[in-house]
């Protein structure tokens, strides 16, 4: 039986403020297991998310947030400048855990501001402060992809097929997701919704997590290998392509997971709408372009070896392993956000998203 909260309220992220303890899914074990692990030292923090234990761009800055909070409590000291030296390392660390997400550095960055504005409040009182904004960046993401979905949700119609790579679901995000939001909330509203999911090789995360999200909350969806996207093109049966985002440039160029940039070019041949789904948190304006994005390289060797039993090439064969690409923003039909959908051109009307925080 379909048991749409259960997937749109997973507890990916959890903090128990009474043990003073954060614990995530660790999303490396899904589908076949669901176990919570604790995180509690910078190591443990730094493996969890480059293992992606927990991983998904907002998933990233949400549980970064947390660990800062831990950080800050671990490094308290009344000289204030030696506590504040010891933060800012730790946040380092953990911000070079993944380059690609801006969500993480945001978080972190978001983090150090009130550590830094509350530098001189008694102890109590400035962790009680990074508390609050761990739970406010949490929170606020609830409320973001809330919007997102529903501003996906307006694209589509009853009956529609759309097509998602790697996964941004409720466990890359706080609730509902980003691309895959707009699904979950049409099947809460009985609206038929068909997806293709990529399985997206070679960490699978459409294979083990978006098939596993949607098929438990009774989403019609169809997991295919990466390499069919173009045939299920071909046969009529998408009318749209929604993707998550990592890192979006200033000018709409957008990193996300590894073969989204090639699903946009085949979308592009049959005439179909690729939108980006993602919050305001994951658009860079300081970086221009596609080009200034740095892209996360993983080790090679995952290529012939992850999930396989015995490795699938030569030993001395060479790989290269990227972990995102970058879509041109003139192959993005609309980057939707809790704001709204934004158009071309991007840079304007990206832009004009910030207008209210100047
Ligand atoms: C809403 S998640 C955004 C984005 O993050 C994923 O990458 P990863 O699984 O490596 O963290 C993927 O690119 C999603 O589209």
């Amino acid at each position: 039986m379909p048991d749409i909260t259960a997937v749109t309220h997973a507890q990916n992220i959890r903090y128990d403020k009474q043990a003073e303890a954060l614990y995530i899914i660790d999303q490396t074990l899904l589908p076949g297991e669901e176990r919570e692990i604790r995180l509690t030292t910078l190591d443990e923090m730094v493996e969890a998310i480059r293992a992606l234990r927990v991983r998904g761009a907002p998933a990233i800055g949400i549980c970064a947030g947390y660990c800062m909070y831990l950080l800050a409590r671990d490094a308290w000291t009344e000289d204030r400048q030696a506590f504040l030296r010891k933060l800012t390392e730790d946040g380092e660390a953990l911000n070079a855990s993944r380059p690609t997400a801006v969500n993480l550095s945001w978080a972190i960055g978001e983090m150090m501001a009130v550590a830094r504005a509350r530098l001189q409040e008694p102890r109590e009182v400035l962790l009680d402060a990074l508390y609050q904004k761990a739970v406010a960046i949490h929170e606020d993401d609830i409320a973001k992809c809330k919007a997102i979905s529903e501003y996906g949700l307006s694209l589509l119609k009853e009956g529609d097929g759309v097509l998602t790579h790697c996964n941004a679901g409720p466990l890359a995000t706080s609730r509902y997701g980003t691309a895959q939001g707009p699904f979950l909330l049409a099947a809460e509203r009985g609206m038929h919704i068909r997806v293709f999911a990529d399985e997206t090789r070679p960490l699978l995360q459409g294979a083990r997590l978006t098939s596993y999200e949607l098929q438990r909350a009774g989403v019609d969806v169809t997991l295919i290998c990466d390499n069919m996207a173009s045939i299920v093109m071909r046969n009529g049966w998408v009318q749209a392509c929604f993707v998550g985002c990592d890192r979006i440039a200033a000018n709409g160029d957008t990193a996300n997971k590894i073969g989204t940039s090639g699903v946009a070019i085949l979308a592009r041949h049959y005439g179909i709408p690729v939108y980006v789904l993602g919050p305001t948190s994951t658009i860079d304006m300081n970086c221009p372009d596609g080009d200034h994005i740095p892209i996360e390289l993983r080790d090679p060797e995952e290529i012939k070896t992850l999930w396989y039993e015995k490795p699938m090439a030569l030993p001395e064969v060479k790989c290269y392993n990227p972990s995102f690409d970058v879509t041109d923003h003139d192959l993005i039909a609309g980057i939707v956000t809790e704001k709204g959908i934004c158009r071309a051109p991007y840079t304007e009307s990206l832009a004009a998203l910030f207008d209210d925080e100047t």
